[in-house]
């Protein structure tokens, strides 16, 4: 085996792709079967380098100014671009700034009127205009009354949604639930349901899986998180395999299924409480600005502490990986084990295949990527409360397969031709949603990566860049677009006799409606007027010339 040069934590100098400048990495881990390493610049860019890209420091020439070493010293002043070049005579920190930003402007596209006024350079973020101080806290969902109203009706409303797929006619007005309490809780099922909250919290601690670093935090760190939910999910896809060969019947889950989402919902109050309490005490660095208000039902709703963590175990990572998406395709997958009960089939119907196929899709694309899941905005942005802890433990697997639900007693004739017809609406949504994700993590990754040079973009004073060709060129979220193409598709195998199964559609459609004035929120406060000018260039959000 060929032997490595540089050690994990090792701080060295590598070479900017397509250039001829080094910049102060941090060596992150090797592979030796790409013999590839993966290193960390200062400004929070992962690259995966040959050894012949990367130097020893000590390979520099480094500088005493002022008893102080002057390589250290510029990257400090340059977080936001990587700035150290090899062997270079020293210069004032301003004129080294703008050497480092002229590089950086690489595909520049510009609105006639600034063209008017020549090339732009890029001014350095203290100096940017119109951007929102961090601490500026902004009311979001209606505030103290919209969380209060969320909170209360959106429990009560997932029992009607699961109680209503479970009644033969399935009209919205033929509710007349006959429940004691003992319909709605079983301590039997609430330590069944503690047991797969303990099982996938094993998973989420196997050390196997390689290491990926979040967004860069307010102190300046990153935490280092381990990609391995498509691991634990392929070991609890190898687990109901030996229970099904075992003869343990999984449909206890469909029979009590009631009891597992209040058990679901008690442990997320419990959750909710326990991240409440210990943001109280958390420090300023690990709070966030989301949650933010004075107010405690908005601050209970919201969450405050950013990433809560116990030891190495990250509470909201686990939550949105394997609490929400494992426990979403497992519970689609215990409704196909029902229908075929229920309906007594050999094999499931074809609808049920399809809601399974598609969203067992959706769920395996999130986890192959679960990368991207660091940068999303409920990770990077939202604190931990019970919006993440309820969504994630409760609404995702239990509302989000309610299709699959409602197909175990509400059996759906359906031809050849409709099949291929919502195979097709599903594949182009999805087409959209992977090519826009995957363009713009690559582009966020490495915009210099020579595979995206077609790619065009417009410079901002933060120093990224943002997309405005392809698909970022189309709308401003083609990747919610894709999503919402899908969710109405993974509707339609449901037939239209009733309107619950669509559900799902109305409800995400407004979720991603409303999570683009969130989004961009943050991105007018992070870049200012450029973020306005990109609006100019792409005018509509998510369907051109409607939205
Ligand atoms: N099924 C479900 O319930 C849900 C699904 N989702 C899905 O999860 C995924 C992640 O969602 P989310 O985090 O909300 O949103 P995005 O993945 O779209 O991330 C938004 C960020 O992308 C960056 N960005 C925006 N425009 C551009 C551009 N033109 N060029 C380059 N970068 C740009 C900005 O970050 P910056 O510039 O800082 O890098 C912005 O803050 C989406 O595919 C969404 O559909 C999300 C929520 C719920
Ligand atoms: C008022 C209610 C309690 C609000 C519920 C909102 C939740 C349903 C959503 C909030 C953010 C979510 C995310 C996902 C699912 C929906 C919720 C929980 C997500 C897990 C879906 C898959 C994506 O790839 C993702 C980026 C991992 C999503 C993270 C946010």
């Amino acid at each position: 085996m060929p032997s490595r040069r540089f050690n994990n934590g090792d701080t060295a100098m590598a070479r900017w792709p397509g250039s001829s400048l080094y910049f102060e990495v941090q060596i992150v881990s090797y592979d030796p079967s790409t013999q590839l390493y993966s290193v960390l610049f200062k400004d929070g860019t992962d690259m995966e380098l040959k050894e012949n890209e990367i130097k020893k420091l000590q390979d520099f020439a480094v500088e005493k100014r002022n008893g102080e070493d002057v390589v250290a010293r510029r990257a400090l002043l340059h977080e936001q671009s990587p700035v150290i070049q090899a062997e270079e005579k020293v210069e004032e920190p301003q004129a080294k700034n703008e050497k480092v930003l002229r590089y950086s402007k690489r595909k520049e596209y510009f609105l006639e009127s600034d063209n008017k006024e020549g090339p732009k350079e890029f001014i350095s973020k203290p100096e940017a205009t119109n951007i929102l101080p961090d601490e500026y806290p902004v009311v979001e969902f209606g505030g103290a009354i919209g969380a209060a109203l969320s909170m209360l009706s959106m429990p009560p409303l997932l029992y009607y949604l699961v109680y209503m797929c479970t009644q033969e006619d399935a009209s919205l007005c033929n509710f007349y639930p006959h429940w004691t309490f003992s319909d709605l809780w079983d301590s039997t099922v609430f330590g069944y349901f503690a047991l797969w909250i303990l099982l996938l919290a094993l998973l989420h601690l196997l050390p196997i899986g390689k290491i990926a670093h979040g967004v860069r935090l307010a102190n300046g760190k990153r935490l280092r998180y381990r990609i391995n939910g498509l691991l634990a999910l392929f070991l609890v896809g190898i687990l109901v395999a030996v229970l099904s060969y075992q003869r343990i019947s999984l449909l206890y889950v469909y029979d009590h299924l009631h009891q597992f989402a209040a058990s679901a919902t008690l442990l997320s109050l419990m959750l909710s409480a326990y991240v409440f309490i210990r943001s109280r005490t958390a420090s300023q660095e690990d709070l966030s600005t989301a949650g933010k208000s004075g107010n405690l039902i908005y601050t209970f709703f919201m969450g405050r502490e950013l990433n809560p963590h116990i030891g190495k175990f990250d509470l909201k990572h686990f939550s949105a990986v394997h609490v929400a998406l494992i426990g979403w395709v497992f519970n689609n997958f215990i409704m196909l084990l029902a229908e075929m009960n229920v309906q007594q089939l050999e094999i499931p119907s074809p609808s049920m295949i399809l809601v399974n196929a598609f969203q067992l899709l959706y769920v395996l694309h999130a986890l192959w990527h679960q990368e991207n899941i660091l940068t999303s905005l409920d990770i990077a942005h939202d604190g931990f409360g019970f919006m993440l802890a309820f969504g994630n433990l409760v609404w995702v697997p239990f509302v989000y397969s309610l299709q699959a639900l409602y197909l175990v007693k509400h059996p759906v004739e359906i031809s050849q031709a409709a099949l291929a017809a919502i195979v097709a609406l599903n594949t182009f949504g999805y087409v959209i949603f992977r090519r826009a994700n995957n363009l713009k993590n690559a582009f966020r990754k490495n915009p210099e990566d020579p595979r995206l040079s077609y790619l065009n973009s417009i410079p901002t004073s933060y120093g990224s860049q943002l997309l405005i060709s392809g698909w970022w060129g189309f709308v401003r979220h083609p990747n919610y677009l894709g999503d919402i193409i899908m969710a109405w598709a993974w509707c339609l195998p449901c037939g239209f006799d009733y309107i619950l199964p669509y559900f799902y559609g109305f409800f995400l459609t407004g979720l991603l409606i409303h999570r683009v004035s969130r989004v961009e929120h943050q991105c007018r406060r992070k870049y200012g007027h450029d973020w306005d000018k990109y609006c100019k260039l792409v005018p509509y959000r998510i369907v051109p010339y409607v939205y």
